[in-house]
């Protein structure tokens, strides 16, 4: 993971008002970092920098915006984690109202923690994560060894 991390942010209806309030208060730290957010948190978090850049003058950091989560932007972070293109992911989902979307809220959860990237699910945890002293280090994640798996004898059926 490189000093430049590529930080995905996402939160549900009901949350995205603690993510804003989270990214207009740690913007600063942001600011050096790729984002890659769901489609309608990118366009808050934009919006969030474009303020702060017109009251200070500030470049505003790369957004990249995904799809909607329920329309597959879920999924398409998913993708980019298994790939290795998201190093910390903050995602702030809804613990009271269901998601029409929610197998994929769980195999996005699913997949940070199987590639072990640092990932907040609420906003104390993302406090926490971006106040650490490995948020602005070269940190490798150990990962877990899956070769046996890949490589798992299959009993054919009928051969
Ligand atoms: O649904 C989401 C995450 O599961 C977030 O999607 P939006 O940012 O498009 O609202």
């Amino acid at each position: 993971m490189n000093i430049r991390k590529t930080i995905a942010l996402v939160a549900h209806d009901n949350r995205k008002s603690d993510l804003v309030e989270w990214v207009q208060y740690n913007w600063k730290r942001l600011q050096g970092h790729r984002l890659v957010c769901t489609g309608t948190t990118g366009k808050l978090v934009s919006q969030a920098f474009a303020a702060k850049s017109q009251a200070t003058g500030d470049v505003i950091p790369e957004i990249l915006r995904m799809k909607s989560g329920p329309l597959g932007g879920d999924q398409q972070l998913g993708a980019m984690i298994a790939e290795g293109k998201v190093d910390i992911m903050v995602f702030l989902w809804d613990p009271m109202e269901p998601q029409p979307h929610d197998v994929d809220v769980r195999a996005l959860e699913r997949i940070a923690v199987l590639y072990n990237i640092p990932y907040a699910s609420n906003r104390a945890t993302a406090d926490f994560l971006i106040s650490s002293e490995l948020f602005l280090a070269d940190y490798h994640p150990v990962r877990k060894d899956y070769e046996e798996y890949i490589h798992r004898s299959i009993q054919h059926l009928g051969r």
